[in-house]
């Protein structure tokens, strides 16, 4: 199986390219344009022969032979993706656009790592994938979220013109080892703050949740997509459902007691609640996610604590 995934330098991306690269039969090729991702996140594959690295923008066409598409190219953190707003409904659409070109052109089948943002603001609580969502379509989220339920309707679109094989996963807020990190999203943010020893900076009103799920539970979740027989859209995430403030408590506790919990200003659109249904991934997938918050906020300190190094000390 010859496998194309596109942002593979990223965070998520780069930890689905070492599960697809265990299985021996699997060829594994990156097209990444490095905005957010790094070569350093594929630097045990560099040089294998069942690996190779491409430096591409989705906005430009690619012409290769593979069997799947994961499409994961898009810049996921709030701050970079309205650095360039323009830049990232481009990815989104014309990005998207070409990718189902080659999926066409060569019968590969697609999967598309959409967004619980296609969600916005939800008036549903949890979101089951039958929400529609309540989005502002012209707020500084847009290009993001416009930008990936556009995505979504390319995908859909494809299907029942073209016949062409697709999969859509939802994604719900995801942390763990490899995040940037001056990436700025919150779990990212917390555990830096707390290793350096600075305030825990919660963006008011504190009271806004969100669903945190483990980068390995997400990539297995993912696989299963990929390879079942539903096209989506699935809900893969964690429902163990947080406040900012008490995610601030927890990464105080477990990684430095003695940090503050500052409140700051928060951004425009800032989704009150979000929380995924998952009743869809356990029955079509049989998946469900196994790392719990306070199991998985240790693994991915470890990880920030090597990289700013700073060691723990008891
Ligand atoms: N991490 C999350 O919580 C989360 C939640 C929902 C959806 N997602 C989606 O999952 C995917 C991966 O997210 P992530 O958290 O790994 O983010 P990330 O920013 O770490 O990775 C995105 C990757 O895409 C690459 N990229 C961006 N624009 C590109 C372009 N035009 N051409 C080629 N490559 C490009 C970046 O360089 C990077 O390697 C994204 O599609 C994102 O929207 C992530
Ligand atoms: O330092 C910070 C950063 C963020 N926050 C808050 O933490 C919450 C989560 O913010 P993040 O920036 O981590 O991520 P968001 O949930 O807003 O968006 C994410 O959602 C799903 C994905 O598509 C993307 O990864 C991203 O858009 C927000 O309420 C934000 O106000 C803080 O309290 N402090």
């Amino acid at each position: 199986m010859r496998i194309l995934v596109t942002g593979g330098a990223g965070f998520i991306g780069s930890h689905l390219v070492d599960k697809l690269m265990e299985n021996e039969k699997n060829e594994v090729i990156v097209a990444d344009n490095f905005f957010t991702g790094s070569k350093d996140n594929l630097k045990k594959w560099i040089g294998h022969p069942r690996f190779e690295l491409i430096r591409h923008d989705v906005t430009e066409q690619l012409l290769i032979e593979v069997d799947q598409i994961y499409h994961l190219a898009c810049p996921a953190s709030p701050i970079f993706y309205k650095y360039n707003p323009v830049k990232t409904i481009k990815t989104n659409v014309i990005g998207t656009l070409n990718m189902l070109g080659l999926a066409k052109r060569v019968g590969a089948r697609i999967l598309l790592t959409s967004t619980s943002e296609v969600y916005g603001d939800p008036l549903e609580h949890p979101q089951p994938e039958s929400y529609w969502g309540n989005v502002n379509p012209i707020g500084v989220r847009s290009c993001y979220d416009e930008g990936k339920r556009v995505a979504e309707t390319l995908m859909f679109d494809y299907h029942r013109q073209h016949g062409i094989e697709i999969r859509i996963a939802r994604i719900f807020n995801t942390y763990g080892p490899r995040m940037n990190i001056d990436d700025g999203r919150v779990v990212s943010n917390f555990i830096a703050q707390a290793i350096r020893g600075e305030p825990l900076t919660v963006q008011v009103p504190g009271t806004q949740t969100r669903s945190f799920c483990y980068v390995s539970d997400m990539v297995d979740g993912l696989i299963r997509l990929m390879e079942g027989e539903n096209t989506g859209p699935i809900n893969i995430g964690n429902p163990g459902e947080f406040t900012m403030i008490e995610l601030a408590e927890n990464v105080k506790e477990l990684i430095n007691p003695k940090v503050e919990i500052n409140m700051v200003e928060n951004t425009p659109d800032d989704p009150r609640q979000r929380k995924p249904d998952i009743t869809k991934a356990k029955e079509l997938l049989g998946w469900e996610p196994k790392v719990k918050l306070r199991d998985g906020l240790p693994l991915m300190e470890e990880d920030f604590r090597q990289r700013l190094g700073v060691p723990k000390s008891n």
